[in-house]
């Protein structure tokens, strides 16, 4: 049997046996892992033709796997691709065809719209069209370079052959595959942060002075990426976080002590119990929720087809009550920032409206960071004061 063959059976039994468990990148490793036949080639053309194969979401789902295998590398790809070059020749000379035109191509434009099954739970401030669309391309790898860092960190990727685009004055974008983590300290030098991760906070200057002393707890604080940015934009900020579970917060320790953040208070709390009340305030809580993720999906498009309608609305749930809970803690003239990766109404204008209607908070301003037009993730930001 041929290479590629042997690579689109591969693909086949892989993204038959998932069946959404764990993110898809844990489970194909752990089948590399298991079948030690498969070199370097092998893996990234078999990788490549299951990512392909998940980006189709819910679209040609009468058609074989072997098929879809193929249709998703056609539409998944910019450039030359060695299976279709032996088994669709015609198809690989269209490669550089848009996805719209290479939809037209393949006589299937009805097709597209059944990609992101979900469009009707879409807040109204994301374009259907152009979302569904970047599904198809896995975005960029995006580092923060640390204050005062950037020619440290340009020399080092130079000298690593990276090659790299300087966003803005702090942002790098970066093709997926490169090492940085290799070439530069993480943690010390810079983060890897997603674009719209990255501006987040930017609202923050105008109601919080840079001079100040400040309070401020990071509630959802997972491995810290928020609070690390906190950090450099206001290096006097008396930072508190939390997570459901210290195991959690481990990874926060070890990124804290490798970006040189010593002075910080942490606790474990599940933010929705009742009976959780913390005796103390803060100027500023930041609550970045645990969310659905919708806005990352282009990251992980086995979301597309493992996704389930109802998870929303466990998120929504989570969400009123993690919010609730933690925006008890901001006190009189303070600031609450609630943070989700989402693209579904459920999970930001909607949990916008509870608070409002459940507490003394007042919306300062709501918005989309989009990201699906520049290779990046779509975050949805909320700040509110009390
Ligand atoms: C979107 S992540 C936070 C990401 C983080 N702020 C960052 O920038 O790296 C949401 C976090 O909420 C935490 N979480 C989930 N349920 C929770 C609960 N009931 N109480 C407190 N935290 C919870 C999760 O463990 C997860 O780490």
């Amino acid at each position: 049997m041929s290479r590629f063959y042997s690579w689109l059976n591969a693909s086949q039994e892989f993204v038959s046996m998932y069946k959404g468990e764990e993110p898809f990148a844990s489970f194909i490793k752990k089948q590399f892992a298991k079948h030690k036949k498969y070199g370097s080639t092998d893996r990234k053309n078999i990788s490549q033709l299951c990512y392909g194969f998940f980006r189709l979401g819910k679209a040609f789902e009468e058609q074989p796997v072997i098929d879809r295998l193929l249709i998703g590398v056609f539409l998944s790809s910019r450039s030359s691709n060695d299976v279709l070059q032996e088994i669709k020749p015609l198809w690989n000379e269209n490669i550089t065809l848009n996805t719209h035109e290479k939809f037209s191509f393949l006589q299937a434009k009805e097709e597209l719209s059944k990609v992101f099954p979900l469009h009707h739970k879409l807040s109204s401030k994301i374009d259907r069209e152009v979302f569904q669309i970047s599904m198809f391309h896995q975005p960029l790898l995006f580092i923060r370079v640390r204050p005062g860092k950037i020619d440290v960190v340009e020399q080092k990727l130079k000298a690593a052959a990276i090659q790299y685009n300087r966003v803005n004055d702090s942002c790098l974008a970066i093709a997926n595959s490169s090492k940085v983590d290799a070439a530069i300290h993480l943690n010390r030098d810079a983060v890897i942060q997603d674009l719209n991760s990255q501006k987040v906070l930017d609202i923050l200057p105008g109601y919080i002075q840079s001079d100040r002393p400040f309070g401020a707890w990071d509630c959802c604080a997972a491995s810290g990426g928020k609070s690390i940015l906190l950090k450099d934009m206001y290096p006097q900020v008396e930072l508190t976080v939390s997570d459901i579970r210290e195991t959690i917060l481990r990874n926060l320790h070890q990124r804290f002590s490798q970006a040189g953040i010593k002075d910080y208070h942490s606790f474990d709390a599940d933010l929705t119990q009742p009976t959780f009340i913390l005796n103390k305030t803060f100027d500023l809580v930041i609550c970045d929720a645990p969310c659905s993720g919708s806005g990352t999906w282009s990251r992980t498009p086995e979301q597309l087809a493992f996704f389930k309608e109802e998870t929303i609305d466990h998120y929504n749930k989570l969400q009123k009550s993690i919010s609730l809970n933690s925006s008890k803690s901001v006190r009189k003239g303070g600031y609450f920032l609630y943070i989700t990766c989402s693209v579904f109404e459920n999970e930001n204008e909607d949990i916008v409206q509870f608070l409002q209607s459940h507490s003394s908070l007042k919306l300062l301003c709501q918005q989309y960071f989009i990201g699906y037009d520049k290779s990046a993730d779509t975050l949805f930001t909320a700040l509110f004061t009390l």
